[in-house]
């Protein structure tokens, strides 16, 4: 469980001298459950992202505490933050952020390689999981060789490859069509079930949110109102 208490952050911005604070995130208090799938939906600049790099560990708030399942993450110094993302975090972005020169399979295999697992455990997990996600076949390409939608599922394999608990997806469907933003939303669903892995997602897109178990909305910094809905 991830829960979120009292969480504050500004940016300044502006020249030298001159800059102004701006409140981003103002007071945020709410708990993501284990197994969950939630989603923050909120207009751009409402500071979605903002939430997700501090739940994520890549930014530091200015007050206010993050206990990822028991283990308070906001105090910890980067060292501790990255060691702790590789363990518990998997990450899936809205254009994909694979490596143009790895295959989909190398892409995959990355997060293991950097955990410092041998190869012939890592061929052995990375080859059962793209088998699947149905990603075998496709599994030697590049990525300028594959669909949106496959790139997506190799991002999702590689954010999966680790076990994490919870993956966070900023936008995860942003740059795919209609048919194949449903794909996506259903393998993450399917994963959901499967395995029981956290999801949180990001997203501007109402339709998108409401395919998660728990909508949170982000408005000025606020969170203003929260919800269960039915997975579609
Ligand atoms: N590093 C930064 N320095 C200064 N201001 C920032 C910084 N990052 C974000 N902001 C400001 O904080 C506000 C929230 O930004 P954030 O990216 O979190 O919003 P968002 O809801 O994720 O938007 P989008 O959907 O467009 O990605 C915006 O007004 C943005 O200009």
């Amino acid at each position: 469980m991830i829960s979120v208490r009292n969480l504050n952050h500004s940016f300044k911005i502006g020249k030298k001298g001159k800059e102004k604070e701006v409140p981003v995130l103002k007071g945020l208090t709410f708990d993501v459950a284990d197994g969950e799938i939630v989603s923050i939906v909120g207009k751009s600049g409402s500071g979605k992202s903002t939430l997700l790099h501090i739940m994520a560990g890549f930014l530091t708030p200015d007050s206010g505490e993050i206990c990822v399942k028991g283990t308070k993450t906001s105090s910890f110094s980067e060292a501790e933050n990255a060691k702790f993302r590789l363990n518990h975090f998997g990450f899936v972005f809205q254009n994909f952020q694979l490596m143009p020169g790895l295959t989909a399979f190398e892409n995959v295999e990355l997060p293991l390689k950097l955990k410092g697992i041998g190869k012939s455990e890592r061929q052995k997990k990375v080859k059962e999981l793209m088998k699947s996600i149905g990603l075998t076949e496709v599994q030697d390409h590049y990525p300028n060789e594959l669909s949106g939608g496959q790139q997506q599922r190799v991002s999702i394999a590689r954010a999966l490859i680790t076990d994490p608990p919870v993956i966070f997806a900023d936008e995860p469907t942003g740059s795919l069509d209609s048919e194949t933003e449903q794909d996506v939303l259903l393998l993450i669903q399917s994963l959901n079930k499967a395995r029981g892995i956290t999801f949180v997602i990001i997203t501007h897109d109402d339709e998108v949110a409401h395919t998660a178990d728990r909508v949170y909305r982000m408005h000025d910094g606020e969170l203003t109102e929260g919800g269960r809905h039915h997975a579609v």
